[in-house]
């Protein structure tokens, strides 16, 4: 079994460049399905995800090339609307499969969505959004079948404001007859890269980045070719990595107007921040202050931001609050940075953070991608070695965490776990 080892690094410095984001690149492949001829699709990264959605690719006909760093996708001969449960429950976004194929087929079977685990994680506005449209839903033990003889546009209120269900509504709505008016829709960049995606081919899609979206409901679309928006997620979480012990990160290839709230949370803290037209510098000064956060959606603080926030937070002396209205449980990483001697209560929802302590390197265990880079950091800051291990769960969304961290000075190095190891000794829960 692989882990990562992390060791105390002192200031971090450096220059990253910020690959496509593993969110939008999810909803772009499936939404290539829509097209009635050849997508191009550039700054796809290669991560686990996107490699299961080649496997889904394959397996419905859709024929998936990298070729010169763009994916190439041609959905003319799609045959099968059918996805494998297994596939679509080893990833979260797989549920972008059913909006995507549901016009030109008529009946998508698929499995239930994987991803990150953070207790609660319905996909019921996803089927209201479709019902709305015209279809029927009927669940299984390990999938559920979508079926509609014909989509016709329908006004569709959200109950909360959820980029997935958001964009599933858009991918239902684009060849269905007539208007559809997307209202209390999100506000994210995925949102508005997947809509302009979608525009490009021909679709007819209005008012994405605001609260109600129109969709002029098309006949076909063309293909065509469009560039992944940037990781603000990866590139949120090496600008917080410079405040760790002082040190100097600029993110570079990255849209700064997509970081807004977390940028101001750092200047919030005591970090300098320096906005360039496509770069970040952030500047640690050596002192953080304690603050309070509280995740909401765009253009809230990131709840995918709040982990390796949490993570600085930890070198701020006194007591800082992080909450996350988004997932009010997405605290696993709490236990396992506890097991680095951080001092973090959790209460009613919050995570109270003593910062300012020292810490010392131990075996934890990432359970999500965003907790995993929690713990990478942590481990950079403890004394001795931090082994980490669930690295599964970052590979999902980081190429190569490795590397990209190394060149800004990081002490990490990928290890497989020797018998002694392997015992289990050192793999407690947390
Ligand atoms: C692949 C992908 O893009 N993942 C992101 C996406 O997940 P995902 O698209 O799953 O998250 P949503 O934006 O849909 O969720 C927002 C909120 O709405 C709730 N909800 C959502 C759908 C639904 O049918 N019913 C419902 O109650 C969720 O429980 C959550 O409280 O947005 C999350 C919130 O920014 C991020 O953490 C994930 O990284
Ligand atoms: C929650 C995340 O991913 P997913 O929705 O794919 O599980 C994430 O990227 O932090």
């Amino acid at each position: 079994m692989k882990y990562i080892e992390a060791e105390y690094s002192g200031p971090l410095n450096g220059t990253v460049h910020i690959p496509g984001a593993k969110n939008s690149s999810l909803a772009l492949l499936a939404a290539a399905c829509l097209a009635d001829d050849i997508v191009k699709l550039e700054g796809i990264p290669p991560i686990d995800d996107v490699r299961v959605i080649a496997e889904i690719s394959r397996d419905i006909g859709m024929k998936m090339t990298r070729e010169d760093g763009q994916i190439v996708m041609d959905p003319r001969w799609i045959h099968s609307a059918t996805i494998d449960p297994g596939k679509a429950s080893s990833y979260r976004a797989s549920y972008y499969f059913a909006g995507a194929l549901l016009s030109k087929f008529g009946r998508v079977t698929i499995g239930f969505p994987g991803g990150d685990d953070f207790v609660s994680r319905p996909i019921d506005q996803h089927i209201k959004a479709f019902e709305a449209l015209g279809a029927q839903v009927r669940f299984f033990k390990d999938h559920y079948v979508v079926e509609a003889a014909e989509l016709r546009g329908a006004d569709i209120y959200f109950d909360m404001i959820t980029s997935g269900a958001t964009i599933n509504a858009m991918l239902a709505a684009v060849r269905a007859k007539g208007r559809t008016r997307l209202h209390n829709a999100a506000l994210d960049p995925e949102v508005v890269d997947t809509a302009a995606f979608l525009n490009r081919l021909g679709a007819r899609i209005y008012g994405a980045g605001t609260p109600s979206i129109r969709i002029e409901g098309v006949p076909y679309l063309n293909g065509g070719t469009h560039t992944v928006i940037p990781d603000r997620l990866i590139a949120g979480a090496f600008l917080m990595a410079a405040g760790l012990r002082g040190g100097q990160i600029t993110v570079m290839d990255v849209i700064p107007e997509h970081l807004s709230a977390p940028l101001a949370k750092l200047e919030e803290i005591g970090m300098y921040v320096e906005r360039g037209e496509n770069h970040i510098t952030a500047y640690g000064t050596g002192s953080l202050r304690a603050t309070r956060i509280r995740a909401g959606m765009y253009p809230g603080f990131a709840t995918d931001l709040q982990q390796p926030m949490t993570a600085l937070l930890m070198q701020a002396k006194g007591k800082s609050i992080v909450t996350d209205r988004v997932y009010p449980k997405r605290f696993a990483h709490v236990p396992q940075l506890r097991r680095l001697g951080a001092e973090i209560e959790l209460r009613k929802d919050s995570a109270f953070i003593r910062g300012g302590l020292p810490l010392q390197g131990g075996w934890v265990h990432a359970t999500d991608v965003r907790a995993g880079i929690s713990l990478l950091l942590a481990g950079l800051t403890a004394e001795g070695r931090t082994c980490i291990t669930g690295v599964e769960h970052i590979e999902r969304g980081y190429e190569d965490v490795i590397g990209s961290f190394r060149s800004i000075g990081a002490k990490l190095a990928m290890r497989e776990m020797d018998a002694q190891e392997m015992s289990g000794e050192f793999l407690m829960p947390g």
